[in-house]
């Protein structure tokens, strides 16, 4: 297959897409431009059966530990179980918990769209600013943009920010635009201990101290809610309990905005929608969990991929959104598969010898076009590509110029996955062009397409991609739900902490390191 052009195939089976595109609720996903055939789909069959997908796929529903070096299941899938399932932990049943949790959630947001939660000086507040990073930041950042047409009941809408950089310029640029009276801030973070979010959530609550003259109690409570699994650290930080909202250590970071970690979402949308957003993501868990092999969603984007990764030597994904309201999705399905499937040890605890998670990156299609896409059309490189995009938009409301616009988008998304998979083939007079300017083609690519975006689809889309992630991690036999590569670069950042303000010498540090010390120790006198 890897001297097997997708021109040959469409011409062989003009038919491709009846064969190998479904469908489950609002998405349709499209593999005909996938470089297989029959056989690859029974061969891909086959060694998921070898590999024991099933089992697993069970393992993981059933709230099984298979997040093994942390000792503890990875149950986002309970987050969105409708009230009234069971879901048993150690013979609890922990949708109930969940429900309780949402409850707490709406009470709050409730409070704050009605206006009787008051800042300070007795003003109600009418700006979130939420406070997090990784997990705790990419999912209710790409949410509150994806959704950003769901109005509340009320028609207002609270003005939603998104701090997240340690280095402090987001929040100071932030901070100037805002007024103290009226701003809430979430402090989200699952440990509760990474620096990045406890420095800016202290730059913030200094700034309401030097603003209002008011005590720390009275900050705390009117301006400070706290989303996390260390309840202990939010009391220490000052946060008062019924100002605190729980998760629980089975919800990976990566996988918690269905949780409170979801709370400025549901302030953005309110809270109907933020449920239609967990049905959306419940019915590709049922789908997900029911379908069989070869009409199963996530299975196939998993498995599929792995077909591209690990038999046709393709190691960059590209994701590629045609609506601006997604434009924060390729960096979310950075963290979500990169964090969790970029492992090179097996369940076994043994180095792996075949490759993983590829290399992901995106940016809103259209942009794109104007930025990587020689690379994808005419560079060295294989490239595999996500195209999503909803097939309706505007088509509620008479403005015939966005709905050009939606139409030009569309026919830019077809073309381009088009030329991406059959090349200048498409063109009559193709061989006669200069050689610079040909169009080899045979670049993979997916289509997702939505109806169109609305919670409930959205919600099947993130579903579908976590999904996918777990039936890759399978086949690779790792842990998608631990992270330890991320650990030694907050303990070394700690260990540089005493060098840099001159409390040891660092001696002990390689030459590179020592020599960039010294640089900046003698740049930072110049400036004083
Ligand atoms: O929610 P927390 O505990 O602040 O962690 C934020 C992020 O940091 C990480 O642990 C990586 O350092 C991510 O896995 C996580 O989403």
């Amino acid at each position: 297959m890897r001297h097997v052009h997708l021109k040959e195939l469409f011409q062989q089976d003009p038919n491709r897409f009846q064969t190998y595109s479904m469908r489950n609720e609002q998405l349709l996903l499209d593999f005909s431009k996938q470089r297989i055939t029959p056989e690859t789909q029974s061969l891909l069959k086959t060694l998921a059966d070898t590999c024991q997908l099933d089992t697993w796929k069970s393992r993981l529903l059933s709230g099984d530990a298979i997040n093994t070096s942390e000792n503890r299941p990875a149950l986002h899938t309970a987050l969105r179980q409708p009230q009234g399932s069971e879901l048993l932990l150690d013979g609890h049943n922990i949708v109930d918990d969940v429900q309780a949790n949402l409850a707490h959630m709406s009470d709050i947001v409730n409070r704050i769209h009605s206006g009787q939660w008051r800042g300070y000086s007795g003003l109600p507040i009418d700006t979130i600013v939420n406070i997090g990073v990784g997990g705790s930041d990419l999912g209710p950042y790409m949410s509150c943009r994806a959704l950003s047409d769901a109005q509340l009941a009320s028609g207002k809408k609270l003005n939603v920010h998104f701090v997240s950089s340690m280095d402090g310029s987001q929040i100071a640029d932030l901070l100037d635009t805002l007024l103290p009276t009226s701003t809430l801030f979430i402090l989200s973070s699952k440990s509760f201990t990474t620096i990045d979010t406890l420095s800016n959530a202290n730059t913030a609550r200094e700034w309401l101290r030097n603003a209002s003259g008011a005590s720390d109690d009275i900050l705390n409570r009117r301006h400070f809610i706290g989303v996390s699994a260390n309840a202990p650290k939010m009391t220490e930080w000052g946060i008062p309990e019924n100002s605190q909202l729980n998760f629980w250590d089975w919800t990976g970071g990566r996988y918690s905005m269905w949780s409170a970690i979801g709370l400025p979402i549901a302030l953005r949308i309110g809270m109907s929608r933020f449920k239609e957003m967990l049905a959306g993501a419940h019915a590709m868990d049922e789908h997900f969990r029911t379908a069989p092999f070869e009409s199963n969603l996530p299975t196939q984007l998993g498995m599929i991929g792995v077909w591209n990764i690990n038999f046709l030597d393709i190691h960059a994904h590209a994701i590629l959104p045609y609506d601006g309201r997604l434009s924060h999705l390729p960096a979310y399905l950075e963290q979500l598969e990169m964090e969790s499937d970029g492992k090179s040890v097996s369940r076994q605890g043994k180095e792996v010898d075949y490759r993983t998670c590829p290399i992901i990156w995106g940016e809103v299609g259209p942009n794109a076009q104007h930025a990587f896409y020689q690379l994808l059309h005419q560079g060295t490189e294989s490239v595999m590509c996500d195209f999503i995009a909803p097939a309706r938009r505007y088509h509620d409301t008479d403005n015939a110029d966005l709905q050009q616009q939606h139409t030009l988008t569309l026919a830019n998304c077809l073309a381009q996955s088009r030329i991406l998979a059959l090349g200048d083939s498409v063109l009559e007079d193709n061989e006669s062009a200069p050689v610079h300017m040909r169009y080899r083609g045979n670049q993979p690519s997916t289509t997702v397409l939505m109806d169109e975006l609305t919670p409930f689809s959205f919600g099947q889309l993130i579903s579908l991609y976590e999904h996918k992630t777990f039936v890759q991690s399978v086949i690779w036999d790792i842990n998608p739900f631990d992270q330890w590569g991320v650990e030694l670069g907050k303990k070394m950042a700690t260990n540089l902490l005493k060098p840099l303000m001159k409390e040891t010498d660092g001696a002990d540090l390689d030459g590179s390191s020592k020599g960039l010390l010294d640089t900046i120790h003698a740049l930072q006198e110049v400036n004083a």
